[in-house]
């Protein structure tokens, strides 16, 4: 049997406070390449904070962080945001049409988007291509979501952090979503690390899961672990009882 079991992103002893808060304490854990791991814990575990890391828009404190093996701190900032995809919430988008708002990554880097390849794109995450024109304020809530994804894949990133990205759209949207990161992890061998708060889309979308509380990762395993937790704590958080 061959292992596949690569980190694409590792933390080592990583450390991160505001003020006096230590909001993520001696993080040491890899999120292992071409898998989906899905993020959950009880609000203000520090699961958004330790995304950012990911990303570089916050820096640890003490500890390191690498992706691919190399330490985040030396890599170029620009190269990291390639390498690096981020989706939201709230998926902020520009005035304008479904092509302005795809093309931003690269216009932000004094580049070009093709119509060519922007069908692509959105062909990746199941829009038509008669929608590359629409004005981005005409689209529902799941259209917007869709091309919030393909946004991050106009730099063909190798990992893609996912913060909430169905909290607010409706079952048929959220399901569609959840099919189509699955795809993109397929096709395109994407390392995922998806925070949601909805603990049946950690389990059925998830390869791994991370368990965060009170600044620390506090149990990790197949998702399938949310059916049977070892931690105690786990196991209150799973039937409601941590909020
Ligand atoms: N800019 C900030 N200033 C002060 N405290 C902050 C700031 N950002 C985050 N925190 C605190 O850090 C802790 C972790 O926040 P974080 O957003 O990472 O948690 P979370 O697990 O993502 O929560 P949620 O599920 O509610 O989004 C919280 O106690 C939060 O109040």
């Amino acid at each position: 049997m061959t292992t596949d079991y690569k980190p694409a992103v590792n933390f080592n002893h990583v450390n991160y406070s505001i003020e006096d808060a230590h909001i993520l304490k001696n993080i040491s854990e890899s999120f292992l390449e071409g898998k989906i791991t899905t993020l959950v814990g009880p609000s203000g575990a520090g699961k958004t904070t330790l995304l950012k890391l990911c990303n570089g828009l916050l820096s640890p404190d003490s500890g390191e962080i690498f992706i691919k093996g190399k330490n985040i701190s030396s890599y170029d900032p620009v190269e990291l945001r390639r390498l690096v995809g981020i989706a939201l919430q709230s998926a902020p988008m520009i005035n304008g049409s479904v092509l302005k708002n795809l093309a931003l990554p690269l216009v932000l880097q004094g580049k070009q988007l093709a119509e060519d390849e922007a069908r692509n794109l959105l062909h990746d995450v199941g829009l038509e291509a008669e929608f590359l024109h629409r004005p981005i304020k005409d689209l529902s809530g799941g259209q917007r979501q869709k091309v919030s994804i393909a946004r991050t894949l106009v730099n063909h990133p190798q990992v893609l952090l996912l913060d909430e990205i169905t909290s607010s759209l409706d079952r048929v949207s959220q399901q569609e979503i959840e099919e189509l990161i699955g795809k993109i992890n397929r096709k395109h061998g994407t390392t995922i690390i998806w925070i949601t708060h909805n603990l049946q889309q950690a389990r059925t979308v998830g390869h791994y899961t991370w368990v965060m509380m009170n600044g620390e990762v506090i149990e990790t395993g197949k998702s399938e672990l949310l059916h049977s937790p070892v931690n105690e704590k786990v196991r209150l958080f799973l039937k409601g009882e941590v909020e």
